[in-house]
C-alpha cells in the first residue's frame, strides 16, 4: 500500500534552486545540488551550499548522504555521511564533500547533484538504568567478533617485496 507523501515546509535561499525531488517513484533520497561551483583537489573537502531549508515535522530527521555514482567514478563522498538534519534545524542545508580520490581533482558546477536527502520517522527514547542488561545471542562481541577484516602488517598474500601494509579480507571469504 502507497502511503500518503509527507507534507514538509520548504524555503529556497537560493530563489533559483530547483525544489528537490525524488528521481525516480521508488527512489529513497531527494536529489540535493550546490549552488556554488567548486574545485576539489585529492583528499580536498569543502562545505557546500544547497539553497534550500526545510521545517521538518516532529519526530522526523533527515539524513544527507552520498551519491553512489559519484562516489563510484569521481571518489566523491561526505566527511560526515549521513549529515543529520535536526526537526528543528531552520538554516540552509549544506553538504560536507570530500574528494577521496587519489590522483584526480573534481569540479562541480551550479546545480550539480552532490548528495541526497532521505527523510526518516525517529523515536525519541527514555533511559531506564539497571545494574545488568537482559542477555543476547551476540552479547558483548563486537568489533569484527565473527571474524575477517584482520589487518595484515606485512605483505599481501603471494607477493614478495612490497613494504606496505594491507588490510585482508581472506578470512570473511573463507567463512571464518
Ligand atoms: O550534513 C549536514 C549535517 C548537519 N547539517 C545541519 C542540520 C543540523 O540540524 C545542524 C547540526 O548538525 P549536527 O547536530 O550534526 O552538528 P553538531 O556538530 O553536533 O552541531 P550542534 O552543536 O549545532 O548540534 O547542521 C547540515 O546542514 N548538513
Amino acid at each position: 500500500m502507497t502511503r500518503a507523501p509527507l507534507d514538509v515546509l520548504i524555503h529556497r535561499v537560493d530563489p533559483e534552486v530547483p525544489i528537490p525531488s525524488y528521481g525516480h517513484p521508488g527512489d529513497a533520497g531527494l536529489d540535493l545540488v550546490t549552488t556554488e561551483a567548486a574545485d576539489l583537489a585529492p583528499g580536498e573537502r569543502t562545505v557546500l551550499p544547497t539553497g534550500i531549508s526545510i521545517a521538518l515535522p516532529d519526530g522526523y530527521a533527515a539524513f544527507v548522504h552520498p551519491r553512489s555514482g559519484l562516489a563510484a567514478r569521481c571518489g566523491v563522498s561526505m566527511v560526515n555521511t549521513p549529515g543529520t538534519v535536526d526537526a528543528g534545524y531552520r538554516g540552509e542545508i549544506k553538504v560536507i564533500v570530500v574528494n577521496l580520490d587519489p590522483r584526480e581533482s573534481v569540479r562541480f558546477e551550479r546545480f550539480d547533484r552532490i548528495a541526497q536527502l532521505v527523510v526518516q520517522q525517529v523515536e525519541k527514547v527514555r533511559f531506564h538504568e539497571v545494574a545488568e542488561l537482559p542477555g543476547s545471542a551476540r552479547a558483548t562481541g563486537g568489533f569484527g567478533s565473527t571474524g575477517g577484516h584482520a589487518a595484515v602488517t606485512g605483505r599481501p598474500a603471494g607477493t614478495s617485496g612490497s613494504t606496505q601494509g594491507y588490510a585482508s579480507v581472506a578470512s570473511d571469504r573463507e567463512g571464518q
